[in-house]
């Protein structure tokens, strides 16, 4: 954690934008000036707009809750297959009628589920998109270990890090290799591999290469996705051996044995394969602590051959339309693992220039939200 606040660097605002940020913010925080803007179009669109926002900020763990629920309870399956009326809701969900309706007009108001005629009740906008995105579905159910540590967030902020928490408890048995954890945490993984495997090959052309060796592969996914589009290519996924204990019984399900090697090892202990012309890291970096995060990408530019290339492929911090996403959801996600940090194309890119990469570019995917994509060069 050091190196990543040692890392700041300082330098004056200029003292127009300080002045102008001091008063911007002292007339938006004037109750009058709230008041006037509500009544005085257009104004009061942008009012509406940021106090919707607001209260937004303020209630959201409702929502995220009340998803949670609809999820839990099958409800949007159930929706799914509507119109239904409310004591099919009440007995698809376990729940009394009263509280059924509470829950499906809860959902409604957030665009999970319409009562498209009075108790006929389908799946709203924002339900029809989750409800057939199994990753997002999985990460629903997962928040929870992390709303756990988030209950209280200035004290998982004030306790050292290292400490243990619900979610570090959740990954670090994984990591010690206890085997059934690591199944667990690498099936999540994988249940959310599809979203991500999906953005990376419609940006990337993996055709111009003759190998690709997936650093920290998992379940193997990522990798099964690119044999998919690109059958010519030899493929490896490397991790950690408990891991590639499960990646090794999907891959021989899937007929995929023959295609994809395993070479079991840990990235910071064992030097990396050297026979692949390109290395992915899927969702790899943001995990571990700027220092660690370096030395990784000196052992992928040492493994790699003349002319080769790595790939990175991760959500990253500072992505314009998905802030929040950044800085505030894998921000406090990371610092309640214990290790690790969101980080811009920018800050990736420096660290890649420090492990010895000649050159680096960021590759537009269609959904930044899901994942970035860095394209770095010997
Ligand atoms: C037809 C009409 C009415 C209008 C058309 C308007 C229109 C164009 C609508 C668009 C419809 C559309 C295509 C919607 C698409 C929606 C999509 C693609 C939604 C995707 C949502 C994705 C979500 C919510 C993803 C969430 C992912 C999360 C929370 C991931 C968490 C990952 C974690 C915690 C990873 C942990 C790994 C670690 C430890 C950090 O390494
Ligand atoms: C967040 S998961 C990402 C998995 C996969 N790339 C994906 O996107 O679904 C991190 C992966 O890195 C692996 N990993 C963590 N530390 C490792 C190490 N020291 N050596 C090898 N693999 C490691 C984990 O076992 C896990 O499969």
């Amino acid at each position: 954690m050091a190196e990543e606040v040692s890392r700041i660097g300082a330098r004056s605002a200029s003292r127009w934008k300080v002045r102008w940020i001091t008063r911007r913010n002292r007339i938006l925080g004037s109750p009058a000036f709230q008041k006037w803007s509500s009544r005085v179009w257009p104004m009061s669109m942008i009012a509406r707009w940021k106090a919707r926002w607001a209260f937004d900020l303020v209630a959201g763990f409702t929502y995220s809750q009340t998803l949670l629920a609809c999820v839990e309870s099958d409800l949007l399956a159930l929706l799914s297959q509507g119109p239904v009326v409310l004591t099919e809701i009440a007995e698809h969900t376990g729940l009394s009628d009263a509280a059924a309706l509470r829950l499906v007009r809860a959902a409604a108001a957030i665009e999970l589920a319409q009562e498209v005629a009075p108790n006929q009740w389908m799946l709203g906008q924002q339900g029809a998109a989750l409800h057939t995105n199994e990753g997002a579905l999985a990460m629903v159910r997962h928040n929870r270990v992390l709303y756990r540590d988030l209950a209280e967030p200035l004290d998982l902020l004030r306790a050292d890090r290292g400490k243990p928490t619900a979610l570090s408890q959740f990954w670090h048995y994984a990591a010690e290799g206890d085997g059934e954890a690591a199944s667990e945490y690498s099936q999540l993984m994988a249940q959310s591999q599809a979203m991500v495997c999906e953005q990376v090959l419609a940006a990337y052309d993996f055709s111009q290469h003759r190998s690709l060796l997936d650093v920290g592969g998992g379940h193997g996914r990522f990798a099964a996705g690119v044999v998919n589009a690109h059958p010519g290519l030899r493929i490896g996924i490397l991790d950690l051996p408990p891991v590639l204990d499960g990646t090794s019984a999907w891959l021989g399900n899937q007929g995929l044995s023959e295609r994809i090697s395993l070479h079991p090892g840990d990235f910071f202990h064992s030097p990396l394969p050297s026979e692949y012309d390109c290395i992915s890291l899927v969702r790899i970096l943001h995990d571990h602590d700027d220092d660690e995060a370096v030395k990784l990408l000196t052992a992928i530019r040492k493994a790699l051959p003349p002319g080769g290339r790595l790939l990175i492929a991760e959500p990253m911090a500072d992505t314009r339309g998905a802030k929040g996403m950044g800085d505030a959801y894998f921000g406090l996600y990371l610092w309640a693992m214990n290790s690790g940090r969101p980080r811009s194309a920018e800050e990736i890119m420096a660290m890649l220039s420090a492990a010895g990469f000649s050159r680096s570019r960021q590759v537009k995917t269609h959904q930044p939200l899901v994942c970035s994509l860095i394209v770095s060069f010997l």
